[in-house]
């Protein structure tokens, strides 16, 4: 079955880690992703080819690759055909890049990588977007499908906080296909999500991410140690 076609109407979990946290290791992210399974998630969405080829050596639900790679601010998302090729040689069975206009400029450059991507053997491509004119513009490129992703991280929209949900209806009736991801925190945001038209929700931090809930339970209490982070 395509990739596409597996993760309809379901939830994609993103198993990552921040650097240096505990979990940041793939015997951890293999553990998360066989967790979301059991859970019943319909997909992944992974970081890096270490972490996805030890998520594909436990599951064999679609992975949505990434690479990220650091950068001033926040980092880029699968930059080079040879962050893409790493991550489909892992066992991706979806890569997702970033189409950002802060770090992918010239629309010409961006159609390029498509076809780049697209003959590394990527059956499936993914491009992260924030804005109504970057999904355009990726679409045109020939992406298979178009991600909230970077709703609220880049400059022309740090301004937002919460999911891009009503990004994700515009995109929609566009005739897009839309994967909404990205700040959702709660199930009635991934009903939202699925009622404005999304083909698919990936949920990460709510999910997989210790440090954060517990920073979340620990913020209501009125003895707390200090801790990075936290006012
Ligand atoms: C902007 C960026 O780099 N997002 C990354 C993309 O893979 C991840 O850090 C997010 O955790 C993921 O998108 C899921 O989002 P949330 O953790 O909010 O559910």
């Amino acid at each position: 079955m395509r990739a596409l076609d597996a993760i309809r109407g379901g939830l994609v979990v993103s198993c990552q880690a921040n650097p240096g946290e505990p979990m940041d290791h793939p015997v951890h992210i293999a553990a998360l992703a066989r967790s979301a399974e059991l859970g019943g998630a319909v997909g992944l969405r992974i970081d890096g080819g270490d972490n996805i080829r030890a998520a594909r050596a436990v599951t064999e639900l679609p992975i949505i690759g990434i690479k990220k790679v650091t950068a001033e601010g926040r980092p880029k998302i699968t930059p080079s055909p040879g962050d893409s090729a790493e991550i489909v040689r892992a066992g991706a069975s979806i890569v997702a890049f970033d189409a950002s206009v802060q770090y992918q400029p010239e629309s010409a450059r961006l159609t390029d990588l498509v076809q780049e991507i697209r003959a590394l053997g990527a059956a499936t491509i993914m491009a992260d977007i924030s804005t109504v004119a970057e999904a355009e513009r990726a679409w045109a490129a020939g992406v298979d499908v178009v991600g909230t992703t970077l709703w609220g991280h880049t400059p022309d929209t740090a301004a937002h906080d919460g999911p891009g949900i009503d990004l994700a209806a515009t995109l929609c009736a566009a005739g897009m296909t839309v994967i909404v991801e990205g700040h959702i925190s709660r199930p009635s945001q991934v009903r939202e999500a699925f009622e404005a038209g999304a083909w698919s929700v990936v949920v990460g931090t709510a999910i997989t991410n210790p440090v954060a809930l517990t920073k979340q339970f620990v913020s209501a209490c009125p003895a707390r140690r200090p801790v990075e982070g936290m006012a």
